[in-house]
Parts: C-alpha cells; sequence; structure tokens
C-alpha cells in the first residue's frame, strides 16, 4: 500500500492592504503585502481510483470545496484518470482573512501534481490557482511577497520573520460582501515596489500599514473592533500595530518573541479564541515538500 504524502497548507496574514480601484469585471485592484505563518491546516493525499475528500469537519466535504475543485481542475487539464483520497484537518479558522481554503487549494494543486507525477510547473499551477481564487496564486508559489493586480501579479518580498499574536473574532466576515460595500474605501494611491519592500519602520514612516477593510469590518462587527482593542491594550512589547488580515475577521500584532507574544495573550485571557505563529517568508509547504525531496520519501507515496 502507498503511503500518505502529508503537507501543510499554512495560513497567511496580509501585513497591509491596500484598495487601489474597482476593475469593469467587478474585481479590486489591490496591493498587499503577504507573509506566511508557520501555522495552519494539514493535508494527507493517497493515491486510489476514484476522488474523495475527508474531514474532522464533516459540513466541509461538499463538492464546493476549493480542494475537490483543484483536483478537478488539474484533472480536466492533464486527462489524468487517478484519483486519490484526501485527508483535510481544518485548524484555520473559515472566513478569517488568513487564507485557509486558498491555502488548500493551493495544497491540492501541488500535492497532486506529485502525487500524479503530473511535472506540471510551478508557473501553470498558479495559473490554475488563480481560477481558484485571487489569493492561490501565492500559495502556489511560496514566497513572501507584494501582490498586485488582483492578487496574482507577486514581486518576492523579505518582511521581518517575527512573532504574531493573532485573536479570531468569534464572527465570519463574509469577503463577496465586504467587497461590494459601498462604504469601502477604493482609491488609495497605488505606491512603487521599491516602497512596498523598504524596511517595516519605513513603511510606518510612509504610512503604508493600514489595511481598507479595517474601518468598515470594525464598524460593521463589534466583536472585531473589540479585538482590535483588546490587542492594542495587551501589547505593550508588541513591535507595530495591531491590524486586521485580508476582509477579516482576524486580527494580529507582531512580536520579537514567542514569549512576548504570550505574555500578550495571557491578559487578553481565555474569552477569545487565539493563536502564537512565525512569519516566515517561504511557505511551510514548499519547505516541507524541499524535505521530502531530499530524503527520497516521495516515491513511497507516487506511481
Ligand atoms: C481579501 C483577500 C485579501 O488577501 O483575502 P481574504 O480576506 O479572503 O483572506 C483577497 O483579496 C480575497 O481573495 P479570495 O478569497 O481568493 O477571493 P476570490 O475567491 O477570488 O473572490 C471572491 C469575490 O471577492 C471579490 N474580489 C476578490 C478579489 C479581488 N481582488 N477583488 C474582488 O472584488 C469578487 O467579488 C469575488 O467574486
Ligand atoms: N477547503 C476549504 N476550507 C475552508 N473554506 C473553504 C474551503 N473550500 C471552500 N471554502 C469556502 O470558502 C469560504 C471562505 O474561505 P476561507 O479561506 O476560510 O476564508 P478567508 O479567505 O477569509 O480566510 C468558506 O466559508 C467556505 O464556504
Amino acid at each position: 500500500m502507498k503511503s500518505e504524502l502529508v503537507l501543510p497548507a499554512p495560513a497567511k496574514l496580509n501585513l497591509f492592504l491596500h484598495i487601489t480601484g474597482r476593475r469593469p469585471d467587478g474585481y479590486h485592484a489591490l496591493q498587499t503585502l503577504f507573509q506566511f505563518l508557520d501555522y495552519g491546516d494539514e493535508l494527507g493525499f493517497t493515491l486510489q481510483d476514484s476522488l474523495e475528500l475527508e474531514c474532522n469537519l464533516p459540513e466541509l466535504v461538499s463538492d464546493d470545496n476549493l480542494i475537490l475543485k483543484a483536483a478537478r481542475l488539474l484533472q480536466q487539464e492533464t486527462g489524468t484518470q487517478q484519483g486519490a483520497r484526501i485527508r483535510l484537518d481544518k485548524r484555520l479558522p473559515m472566513g478569517g482573512g488568513v487564507g485557509g481554503g486558498s491555502s488548500d487549494a493551493a495544497t491540492a494543486l501541488l500535492g497532486l501534481n506529485v502525487l500524479w507525477g503530473l511535472q506540471l510547473p510551478e508557473e501553470r499551477l498558479a495559473e490554475l490557482g488563480l481560477q481558484l481564487g485571487a489569493d492561490v496564486p501565492v500559495f502556489v508559489r511560496g514566497s513572501a511577497a507584494f501582490a498586485e493586480g488582483v492578487g496574482e501579479i507577486l514581486t518576492s518580498a523579505h518582511p521581518p520573520e517575527c512573532w504574531y499574536l493573532v485573536l479570531v473574532p468569534d464572527c465570519h466576515v463574509n469577503t463577496v460582501k465586504m467587497y461590494a460595500h459601498r462604504d469601502l474605501t477604493r482609491d488609495t494611491p497605488t505606491i512603487k515596489v521599491c516602497a512596498a519592500l523598504e524596511t517595516y519602520e519605513e513603511q510606518r514612516r510612509q504610512n503604508l500599514l493600514h489595511n481598507d477593510f479595517e474601518p468598515l469590518v470594525r464598524r460593521l462587527y463589534p466583536e472585531v473592533e473589540t479585538c482590535i482593542q483588546l490587542l492594542d491594550n495587551a501589547r505593550n512589547s508588541s513591535i507595530g500595530q495591531a491590524m486586521m488580515s485580508g476582509s477579516g475577521a482576524c486580527v494580529f500584532a507582531p512580536f520579537a518573541s514567542r514569549e512576548q507574544a504570550e505574555a500578550a495573550m495571557a491578559t487578553i485571557g481565555s474569552d477569545v479564541q487565539s493563536f502564537i505563529a512565525r512569519g516566515v517568508n517561504t511557505s511551510p509547504l514548499h519547505s516541507t515538500l524541499h524535505n521530502l525531496q531530499a530524503a527520497h520519501q516521495l516515491e513511497a507515496c507516487t506511481t
């Protein structure tokens, strides 16, 4: 029997997010800085004839799941008749602005590309990923990046790999509704790539560290407002401001060490769901694939 190929689907944070316009097709033009977290979902892939998804949250098993959509897209693209049993261990908050669904889709694209021996180049996988969601390409590429377009034009970036305390407000923010909201700021001036790649201090000096969804989401979702205030009060030792990721609801603050993030977490207490993770500029998905390849452990899972 083949072994299971086990791969992470990490979370992302938007360290800033500017909405710079709206395209004729309704999608929004963005400028955002993505960094990965060493925390996320886990997917397991085992070769079999049919395609099957199992999950610790059974309500997530449906034809709409981005993992199954990614698998079908790969089958269509390559004509492969192979299937897989895919196990999803869901840990990331859903509709949390940390990209769980998009990351699962990217891990499915890269994992099945290996499992099925398809050898599609990463560039093509990123193009396929964009058909599934605007945030999928950055997870396929696996480098922290300044993103433009709808999030698919990527320039590698190297923000500090600090620790983050992430609070998970007890609400789900609907991304589509937030993008469509009439009060959303859509006219933030565009910045040059070089400004986006500056140091954190310089980004702060240039007033780049804001998320254009945040004022709207704070107004509409009191749970998010409360969490930002909690983080602001608890972050004495934080090296930066509390901010929201993506279209929400998660909010985060950066710290120089895990201990400092833990101290802030302790002052907030357990009424609010939270986690601590390190920001990483290479996706844990890519590090894991690289390590498995170096240890010649991929052959045990593939055709
Ligand atoms: C806001 C962001 C920031 O990273 O993240 P999340 O909060 O979802 O994590 C992303 O732009 C979310 O990207 P993603 O969740 O992949 O969006 P998609 O599935 O492609 O699109 C869902 C819907 O959001 C709107 N949309 C999405 C992306 C974009 N640049 N402009 C848009 O207007 C469109 O109405 C689209 O139909
Ligand atoms: N594998 C998946 N994991 C999570 N959500 C998924 C998945 N596939 C499809 N979805 C749908 O996408 C929605 C938002 O996805 P998610 O990535 O968790 O949000 P966000 O991008 O805000 O972090 C969910 O509410 C769910 O309906």
